[in-house]
């Protein structure tokens, strides 16, 4: 009876195992686990597996790093190796240059553990770091595609949008085509004149603080301000025309940007993608920005298609200048070969992130060196002196391209600052396809990193001095500096090179030969060597140097103008234009365009309007002409005065 009954169970069961409805549901519920698991198990393989077993791979190939951590990558001990960097040392002694291991301590210390070349992470992303020149130059020079950029913390996507450093592929090749003839040799040439103005200016001022110093004839000076205030203005006047306040006001958005990059780059990965506080900002900036860019693009077009109307509809252009280059190009929709507007957008943030910061770094740091360096500073402003000598215009210096290019010596300290202190320390590229390089399987998705700042540190490529100061190594040119031609990395190399590198050093040069005639420079004991890696290379505490003015040296052009604010009894002591801080200091407020004498309760009510200065003849040209406006009526308030003029007074 029993044996009965276990049969026709197993009989039953036969028949349920026939059934095929049964069967079909039983594979559904199968297949759903399978779905289900298969992303786990990708993304496990992914985040977990995969490293791991990729490490394996290149450690048989002879290349280790620091271990893998889920999600984070080699994130959490390279922070933990900055805070320690931080904390053990307070500050170098200004004359040591040897500052890779404070300034990117992770890769010094894995760098020292690992060898040359040794793998980390980031995120779950494997990167090869390398010092070996042949490596990174195989890199560089590649022109087939197997390399590509890839900035990855999206807050950098955000910040340079797809301008011509990140675009790859063809889109790289429309813009590059585009914007090259913004940076051929005459329009350099022309630009120099534009720097020579702005940097006067500067000097103007600089001479007035230190007149007002007293008879110490020297002022401690924040240079690094002062100059990134001067490479704003000249970026946004060369590329894009614009006024010192839109360059600035655009400048101060991509700092804050640029901050919150630097900020990301220690974080876990995965926080990048999140919608942070942090990374909600980053947009909301973004959107300022490209409402203010959109400002100055369409004041452009406002301006060609008003010329164009005067000149009875044929005729006007867009300007020659980078921007006027873009729109020239420009249509609003994508067409064969044209920017679109958001392109246009993504250039011009580009062209003020690249064009500013580098340029600022070059100049403070060249000031820094030269400032610690004293007889290279006598032997440079020697060259300068001997090379101006008999061509100065009025006392200011308006250096010619001719002329800058018999400074041999500045250039030469130029290239040795950018050999040491390189504004760009490291450079990125992501492999596109499984490759070998340098005898290394290297898998499709791999980030080589390039750090300029250590291969132009290499004793074996730079000699014994590498980590010295020796302008020398490059009395016969770039190429023979080093044992390898093609060491020299800071503008990078072959097609990905930098394309502003021309007009950099002209600027830098400029910039430089105009200070280096007029003061000497020395470092402020306040200052504190301790460089810091920020996107670029820049000091930790500010760069204050003590200028003093050179005893040969001409006086400040712009001397204090006593002038009586028509209309009303008062005298107020003031300088013009140029003078905006002692002016302040003076009892007078300048605002570029207007002047509002305060040190009379009345004369709060009136607003001079610079006219020269409207106009931008600048140097302004002696006598001024101003008119008296009635400030209560507001900004746009109505003349209220005949022209008056000022005359130069006779000394400062
Ligand atoms: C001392 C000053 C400068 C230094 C050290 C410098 C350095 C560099 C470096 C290293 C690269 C290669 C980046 C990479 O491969 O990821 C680069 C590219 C670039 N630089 Fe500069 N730069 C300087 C000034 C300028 C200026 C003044 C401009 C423009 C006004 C500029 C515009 C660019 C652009 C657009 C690229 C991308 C080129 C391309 O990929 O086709 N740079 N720069």
């Amino acid at each position: 009876m029993r044996n009965c009954r276990k049969r026709k169970y197993i009989q039953t069961c036969r028949e349920d195992e026939k059934s095929p409805g049964t069967s079909v549901s039983g594979m559904v519920a199968v297949l759903q686990l399978a779905a289900l698991l298969a992303p786990l198990l990708v993304a496990l393989w992914r985040l977990a597996w995969g490293p791991r077993a990729l490490a394996r791979a290149f450690a048989r190939q002879g290349i280790r790093g620091p271990s893998y951590t889920f999600l984070a990558g080699s994130a959490p001990e390279a922070k933990r190796l900055v805070m320690d960097a931080r904390r053990r040392v307070a500050a170098l002694d200004a004359g040591c240059h040897d500052i890779m291991p404070i300034l990117l301590p992770q890769f010094h210390r894995w760098a020292a553990d690992y060898g040359r070349t040794f793998l980390f992470w980031i995120g779950p992303i494997p990167a090869i770091f390398s010092s070996d020149l042949e490596l990174i130059k195989e890199v560089l020079t590649d022109r087939t595609g197997l390399f590509a950029k890839d900035f990855m913390i999206p807050v950098l996507k955000v910040l340079l949008g797809n301008g011509l450093i990140v675009a790859n592929g063809d889109d790289w090749k429309r813009h590059r085509k585009v914007i090259l003839p913004a940076f051929n040799h005459e329009r350099i040439k022309s630009m120099s004149a534009m720097v020579a103005e702005a940097t006067e200016r500067m000097t103007q001022r600089w001479c007035h603080q230190i007149q007002r110093s007293g008879a110490r004839q020297a002022a401690e000076i924040e240079v690094d301000r002062a100059i990134g205030d001067l490479t704003t203005e000249i970026i946004g006047r060369v590329a894009f025309g614009t006024s010192h306040e839109e360059a600035s006001e655009v400048m101060l958005l991509m700092h804050q940007m640029q901050e919150m990059g630097t900020a990301a780059m220690l974080a876990a990965p995965i926080l990048w993608f999140l919608p942070t506080r942090h990374n909600r900002a980053v947009r909301r900036l973004d959107k300022l920005l490209r409402t203010k860019i959109t400002a100055i693009m369409e004041a452009r077009v406002a301006t060609k298609n008003k010329d164009a109307t005067n000149s009875g509809g044929c005729g006007g252009s867009y300007g020659d200048d980078l921007l006027g280059l873009m729109l020239e190009t420009w249509s609003p929709e994508q067409q064969d070969g044209r920017l679109t507007s958001k392109e246009v957008i993504d250039e011009c943030k580009t062209f003020f992130a690249a064009g500013q910061e580098t340029t600022a770094t070059l100049i403070i740091w060249a000031m820094f060196l030269l400032s610690t360096h004293p007889q290279w500073q006598e032997r440079v402003r020697e060259e300068v002196l001997h090379e101006f000598r008999g061509k100065n215009h009025g006392g200011d210096i308006v250096p010619s391209t001719d002329v800058l290019s018999r400074l041999k010596l500045l250039h030469m300290v130029l290239l040795e600052t950018l050999r040491l202190y390189p504004p760009a320390v490291y450079i990125q590229r992501k492999a596109t396809s499984d490759v070998v390089l340098k005898g290394i399987n290297v898998p499709q998705g791999t980030v080589i990193s390039i750090p300029i700042g250590t291969l132009q540190r290499d004793k074996e490529v730079w000699g014994a001095d590498a980590n010295e100061f020796n302008p020398m190594r490059f009395k016969n040119g770039v190429s023979k500096a080093a044992r390898d031609p093609n060491a020299f990395l800071s503008f990078s190399l072959g097609p990905r090179a930098c394309i502003g590198q021309s007009f950099a050093i002209i600027e830098a040069q400029v910039v430089m030969a105009m200070i280096l005639s007029k003061f000497s420079l020395s470092l402020s004991p306040s200052y504190v060597h301790k460089p810091k890696y920020a996107l670029s290379l820049v000091p930790n505490r500010g760069m204050p140097l003590v200028v003093r003015n050179l005893p040969e040296a001409a006086p400040c052009e712009c001397a204090e103008t006593p002038y009586t604010c028509a209309g009303t009894a008062i005298r107020a002591r003031a300088r013009l234009g140029l003078c905006m801080q002692p002016a302040r200091e003076a009892g007078a407020y300048i605002h570029p365009k207007k002047l509002i004498c305060m040190d009379h309760a009345k004369a709060m009510a009136y607003t001079i309007y610079i006219y020269s200065i409207m106009k931008r003849a600048v140097p302004h040209p002696w006598p001024t002409v101003i008119n008296i406006v009635n400030l209560t009526d507001g900004d746009d308030a109505a003349v209220t005065s005949d022209p008056v003029k000022l005359h130069q007074p006779a000394a400062c």
